[in-house]
Formats: C-alpha cells, structure tokens, sequence
C-alpha cells in the first residue's frame, strides 16, 4: 500500500468509526422512541381525563385529547426519521464515500477536499462534513469536470475555482480496493470496472460513475417538460431514477416520493427498476404502466385489447385480410390529424349530435333520449358546454323526484311492501318508534309506517337510477365515439386529404368492434379522451414529477393525456426512436411535436450519444442497423464482435443454440436471453428446446425479471439487458420487412457482453448491409453486400 492509499484508509477508517458511532446512538434513541410510541399508544386513554360535565371539563377532554394525539404523532413522526437514518448509515457504513474532489475556491487560497457519498456524513459535532451527499450542489464538479476551472451552481449563485484533483475509489467492506487519481489515468477505469461485471437481477444506481451529460439530465430544473433522447443503453432509465433521487433531496422539504410517477412499459420493467431508488436510501416513486390506467378509466363493459397483443397481431398475421385497414386505422388513429379532430368534433357537439341514453324506470321511459337532447339543446343554450351537462343532471334528478313522489301510491309498491320480511319490517317499525311517539295499535300508526315502508321500497329502487345519472352515465360515450365513423362526419372534422385512403374500411371496422364491446388499443386513448373532453377531465394534482420512459412508444394521444391529468406536475420523458416498436408509434418522428405540450419556452431537451451498455464491438455492430447510426459512441470497453451463424434447418438451429448457451453458461454469463420477433415465435422456440435446464418463457403478464436463460419476444425485452442473447433466428424470412428493422435493433441493443445471431437461411436485409469486419462469421457464410449498401457507406 502506497503513502496516498494509506493516507485515504485512514480517512475511510475514521468516517467509519464515526458512521459506527452514529449507529450506536440512533439505535439507541430509535429503541427509546419506539417505547414512547408504544407507551403513549397503549395508555392513550389511561393519560387522559374524560369529563364531559361542564363546558370546562369537556374544553379540557378536548385540549388534553389532542394534546396526546400531537404527542403520538411528534413521537411517531422522529422515530419515522430516526430509523430511516438508521437504514442510512448501515448502507454506508462500508463503503461510506466513492469519489473526492480537492477544490479551491475563486478567491480563496486553500484548497478544500470533499468527499462524495450516497448520503451526507457530519462528525459529532454535527459542524464538519465529512461526506457529501452526491447530490450537494458541490458534488456536482465531481461529475462535471476534468481537473481544471471549474463551477457548480448554489441557490445563492455561480461559485467559481480550480479543481485541483479528482479522485475515484473502490472500496469494499471498509477496505479501499483500488483509487485512480483522473488525471493520471486515461479512460475511466471505475466505469470499466462497473460495465465489466455481469448483468444483475435488478438495475443497479450509477451514482458512483454519472457522466456529464447525465448529470445534466439528473439535476435539469429549468422547465416543465424535459426531452431526452437516448441512444439505447445510453443511461437514459438509469438517469431517469438518479433525477428522482436528485428531487427527493432537493425539495426534500416539501417532496414527498408518492408525489412522483414513474410510467413504465411493464410490470417486469418495474420491478427490474424497483431497487435503485432503496438503494440510494429514498423511497420509491409511484410506478403505473398507462394499459393499467386505460384500463382502470375505461367503461368496465368494453374489452380493451393491450398494446401487446396489437403488436402481436401486426406481427403474426399479415394475412388477414383486414390487415392493411388495421395498420392504417392504428396510424390515422395515433396522429395529431385524429386529435385535433376529436376536439373538433367536441366543438361540433356543443351545437348538435350529442347522443343520450333514455331513462327507464321498472322497464317504462322515465325520460326520453329525445327530451334530453331538447333539454341540452334548448335550456340556456348560452352556458358553457360542462355547465349544461349540469344542467342535465339537475334536470333529470328533479324528475327522478317527481317519479319518486308519484310512484310511491302505486299498487306495486303495496304488493313488495307485503313481500317485505319480518326484519326489514321490524326495522321500519324501530326507526318509526324512534321519531314519533305513536301507540302501537293506532291507525295514524299503521298509515305512518305504510308510507314510509313506500317510500323505503321507491326509493331503493330509484337509487341506482340516481347514481347513474349523478355519475353522468345518462351521455351514451359508445354512440359518440361511433358516430365519429359514420356517413358524413369526417367531412366535418378532416379535410379530405388528411384522411387515409382505408378510411371506409376503417370507419366499418371500428363500428363493428365497439358494437361487439370492444375496443383495439388504437382506439382506446381516443375514446377516453373524447369522454373527458365531454364529461369533464379527471386530474390528479398532488402528483409534481412525471417521467415517461421508452417514450417513443407513446402516441402523441397519450402524450396530451398525461398531461391533463395531471396539471401539476413537470414531465420528462425519455425515448429512442431507433427503439420505437409500437405501430402508432411511428408517428411521432421525433419528440419536436411535443414541444407543444408545454411551449418551447418551457421545453429544454438533451440528448445521449454515447452508449454504456453493450461492448464497442457490438455497439459498432448495432449501430449500423439504423439510421444515422454513426452518431452512437460507444464506451471504450471491449470483447468479442457478433458470432452469425447460418443454418440450413430448425434442428440444426437448435442443436446451435443448445450448445452455445451450454458454453455461455460455463463462461460464467448468468443472464442469457434467446429473444424471438414475437410471442408466437418465442412460445415455439421455448417448446423446441426444453431440454435447455430450466429454461423460462417470458410472456407478457410475467411480473420478475429472471436470471438464467430466458425466452422472451423482443418488445418485452425491452428497456432491459443480459449478459449473452441470442437471437433466435434472424433469417430474411423472419425480418424482411423494413418496419421490423426497430424492433430488431432493440433486440440486438440489450446485449452487454456477447451477442450470437442465428439465421435458418438467408440472413436479413439488416445484416446484409454491415460493414465488413463488423460481424463474425461462424461457418464462413458469403455476404452478398454488393445490392444493399448499408447506412454507413458498407
Ligand atoms: N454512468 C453510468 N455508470 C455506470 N453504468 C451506466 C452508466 N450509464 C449507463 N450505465 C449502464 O448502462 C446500462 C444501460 O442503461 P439504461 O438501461 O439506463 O439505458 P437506456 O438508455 O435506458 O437503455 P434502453 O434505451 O436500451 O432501454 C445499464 O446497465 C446501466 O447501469
């Protein structure tokens, strides 16, 4: 051990043994206001003297219960925090610091030294840091800069000065393992190190090794909507949760963890993500996936087909006949054209065409659809379009009213009320006995109790009728998304050209699906958009921060959506569109319609190039499959190019892949991942090699990511990694199309080691354009490259 080295075990050593301190005594003071808890919950009542006899006494019942309420809370409230400290310091206390900048100070001759941590570390006289939490605005030159000037911003302002030297440590158990001074070392060697390992069942935080330009991510403050688009593997879900980290700490005052939504592609996503945040001791954010929302919001007799099973019909059945008119109605369905055109037709129903759903009471119209409509129509037609369905409401429970007073003298209801059992009597009899004094025997008693057992049974039966029309299920929301698709509306909301050629057969199809109660997932966020637009928009305000991840797959639809519901919230969303799979999807270009959303004003974007998960050779390798590929950089670590491997036939296929994942296996790769185009294709694959041990079948309810060797499709695979995959087969016959030339490239991209490709037959037009040297080929299978130059000039 050198000088420095020992020099800096001697600071670890000390940090420890203060951290180790700490311990002592917030175990102590945590084990000593736990009791207080228990004592003050268990004697609640004991403390406190009850007396209700003047209104003195009951003054000092009231001031001495809510003293004891204030009590239990205060007590509650700090061993809350005493224990989440307590958690705190435990993760440290090993490995309590991960980096040091020496700084000086512009102005100031001495230079300081500041030790970065997952969380801020005093000594016992609480005056000197010897941690830096990673998120103190000083900290933040250990991500910014190379020795050199340097500047890190505070609420008071700009600090400016010269960072001196940087330093990077390893420690583990309270052992330093390995430091680089970084202006010595070329490369980043801890980062080396962190991207050599092998996968991990959950993702790790990176709060050891952030790059500049994540951290510009992490600590953006300025807007309300932040852009970020990524290449893949580039950091940008990694980011995305050291932000939230990033906000817990700075308005930790006022932020709250269940303030903040995270939405995610899946529930396997979730939980793959689930373990960053604890790690970094917060709490975690809300997760939702927008299929659950669509799903909780939407009317519960619709079916709602899930964004899976489109993209799986879209893969697997392109000989439907109906396709084509399907691809188009999830394009025309997803574009701006369609919602701009809903609030059209929104506008369009303030004067004309809304559709309600008649009144029946015991199977006789109570009040007509007509009568709602000259209601709607002719009542104070100046009123806002929410206030005169109000107005409706009103309208119509005043007239469930006048049925109540009227129905309560016909002969049914003396025919329940002798159906009536004796509880139900008995009941009507006490409550009478209650409220007046009548004798028992006297007639007035027996008309008194005839009325109200009357009005008992009309008014039950009325109820449901008023909670419907209180929950504005009176405005027929199928009829009006319907009606969008028949004869003679979309002149009114669509210029011609802007409509697409299919669109009959898109309006016939879209008919039929809601007549049968269903809705395609196309279809979905339309329809509940345009609910909202009529029936008022329901928003959830508590909610400050939502982020949006693998946002190329959301529709600029859903986009708007979130946005409404939630008013007060700053957005990021973070995507690839090299990564966007979805159907709709391929509408939104790029993220600049989004610009919209809030204004340009309020809109900053940044954007990742330089990708950490996967190997400079397979990086090289993937970023030829994509357009303007080139611009990817890949971080300079490196391992074997992609294996090809051409086979003639399926049993020779999986004879191949039996034995390479057996190799990989033996090499020590703990995640392997045979992706498939789709769940058909991956179900099949599964069934042909079971005899792989313990081989999983990743579906798309499955809830965990599994280590070992797994069969999944490619569009769930997505926003995760494994240390090997394998695809399946990337044969021409598989991939020829052009449209499947993302969902191919996210397949390749979640490789952080080794990636094997194998194709039954000629390879696909993708692969055929790499440049030379780019791949390997296993069994010396000729590439015919002359007819397809590929995007890089290959
Ligand atoms: N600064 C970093 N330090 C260490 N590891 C990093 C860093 N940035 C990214 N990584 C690692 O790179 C891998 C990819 O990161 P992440 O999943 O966040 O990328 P992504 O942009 O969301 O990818 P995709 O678009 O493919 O879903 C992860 O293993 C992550 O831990």
């Amino acid at each position: 051990m050198n000088k420095d080295h020992q020099i800096e075990q001697d600071y670890l050593n000390k940090v420890m043994s203060t951290i180790a301190h700490q311990i002592e005594e917030v175990e102590a003071d945590t084990a000593k206001r736990k009791k207080t808890v228990v004592h003050i919950r268990k004697h609640f009542w004991d403390d406190l003297k009850v007396n209700m006899d003047t209104f003195d006494d009951y003054l000092e019942t009231i001031i001495g219960l809510r003293q004891q309420a204030q009590d239990l809370s205060v007590s509650q409230t700090t061993h809350r925090h005493a224990y989440n400290r307590l958690g705190k310091l435990k993760r440290i206390e090993k490995s309590p610091f991960f980096g040091r900048i020496d700084f000086v100070e512009e102005g100031m001759n001495v230079s300081e030294s500041v030790y970065v941590g997952v969380a801020t570390v005093t000594d016992e006289t609480n005056e000197t840091i010897l941690i830096h939490d990673w998120r103190a605005p000083i900290s933040s030159i250990y991500y910014d800069y190379p020795p050199g000037p340097a500047e890190y911003t505070t609420p008071e302002g700009k600090i400016y000065g010269q960072l001196e030297k940087k330093w990077q440590y390893t420690i583990s158990d309270g052992v330093i393992q390995s430091m680089f001074d970084t202006s010595l070392t070329i490369g980043d060697e801890i980062l080396q190190q962190v991207l050599g390992k092998a996968s991990n069942k959950h993702m790790q935080s990176i709060v050891a090794t952030i790059q500049k330009e994540q951290n510009k991510i992490i600590r953006n403050v300025s807007g309300r909507l932040l852009i970020v688009q990524g290449a893949a593997g580039s950091g940008k879900t990694s980011a995305a949760l050291q932000r939230i980290a990033y906000f817990l700490y700075k308005y930790r005052e006022m932020l709250k963890a269940d303030q903040i939504v995270l939405f995610s592609p899946n529930k396997m996503f979730s939980n793959y993500v689930s373990h960053v945040l604890p790690e970094l001791g917060e709490e975690n954010m809300q997760q939702e996936t927008f299929q659950d929302y669509l799903e909780y919001r939407l009317d519960r007799f619709f079916t709602v087909e899930d964004p899976y099973d489109q993209l799986e019909y879209l893969l697997e059945s392109v000989d439907d006949p109906n396709y084509e008119t399907r691809k188009a109605s999830i394009h025309f369905k997803a574009s701006s054209s369609f919602f701009e055109g809903i609030k059209r037709y929104r506008e369009i129903l303030a004067s004309a065409g809304m559709v309600f759903k008649g009144i029946k009471f015991r199977g006789q119209p109570l009040v007509t659809s007509q009568q709602m409509t000259d209601v709607f129509y002719n009542k104070d037609s100046a009123l806002r379009f929410h206030n005169r369905i109000d107005k409706l409401k009103e309208w119509l429970l005043k007239e469930i009213d006048k049925t109540e007073k009227m129905e309560v003298e016909k002969d049914w209801v003396q025919e329940e009320i002798e159906l009536l059992s004796k509880e139900e009597l008995q009941k009507v009899y006490d409550q009478l006995e209650k409220t007046d004094k009548y004798s028992e025997n006297s007639y007035e008693f027996y008309e008194k109790e005839n009325k109200v057992l009357a009005r008992m049974i009309v008014l039950k039966k009325l109820r449901p009728l008023r909670k419907k029309v209180k929950a504005l299920a009176f405005i027929d929301s199928k009829q009006l998304y319907k009606q969008i698709f028949e004869n003679g509306m979309s002149g009114k909301l669509w210029d011609e050209q802007e409509l697409p050629e299919e669109w009959r057969e898109i309006s016939s199809m879209t008919r039929d699906m809601l007549d049968e109660e269903k809705l395609y997932h196309e279809d979905a966020t339309p329809y509940l958009l345009l609910k909202e637009l009529i029936l008022g928009f329901q928003s959830n305000s508590s909610i400050k921060y939502v982020l949006i991840d693998e946002a190329q797959d959301y529709s600029v639809f859903q986009f708007e959506f979130i946005k409404r519901l939630f008013p007060s919230a700053r957005m990021t969303v973070l995507g690839d569109f090299n990564q966007a799979i979805f159907a709709h999807a391929n509408n939104v270009a790029d993220f600049q319609s989004l610009t919209s959303l809030y204004g340009a004003e309020e809109t900053e974007r940044i954007t990742l190039d330089r990708s950490y998960r996967s190997t400079r050779e397979i990086i090289e390798f993937t970023r030829e499959l994509v357009p303007e590929g080139e611009q990817i950089m890949a971080f300079d670590r490196e391992g074997e190019k992609p294996i090809l491997s051409r086979l003639s036939n399926q049993t020779e296929l999986h004879r191949e892949i039996r034995s390479k994942v057996v190799d990989l296996q033996n090499s020590g790769c703990e995640t392997i991942a045979i992706i498939c185009k789709s769940a058909a294709e991956s179900l099949s694959a599964y069934q042909s090699l079971q005899t792989i041990n313990d081989l999983k079948l990743v579906k798309k309810n499955t809830d965990d990511y599994e280590q070992g060797v797994v069969v999944i499709p490619a569009y769930l695979a997505k926003g995760i990694e494994f240390d090997a995959v394998i695809i399946y087969n990337a044969a021409e016959q598989i991939y020829g199309k052009e449209s499947l030339r993302r969902l191919f490239y996210t397949a390749c991209t979640r490789a952080m080691h080794h990636l094997y490709l194998y194709s039954v037959g000629e390879p696909n037009q993708f692969i055929r354009k790499i440049s030379p040297g780019k791949l390997n080929n296993a069994n010396n299978y000729h590439v015919d490259r002359k007819q397809s130059p590929g995007f890089m000039g290959g």
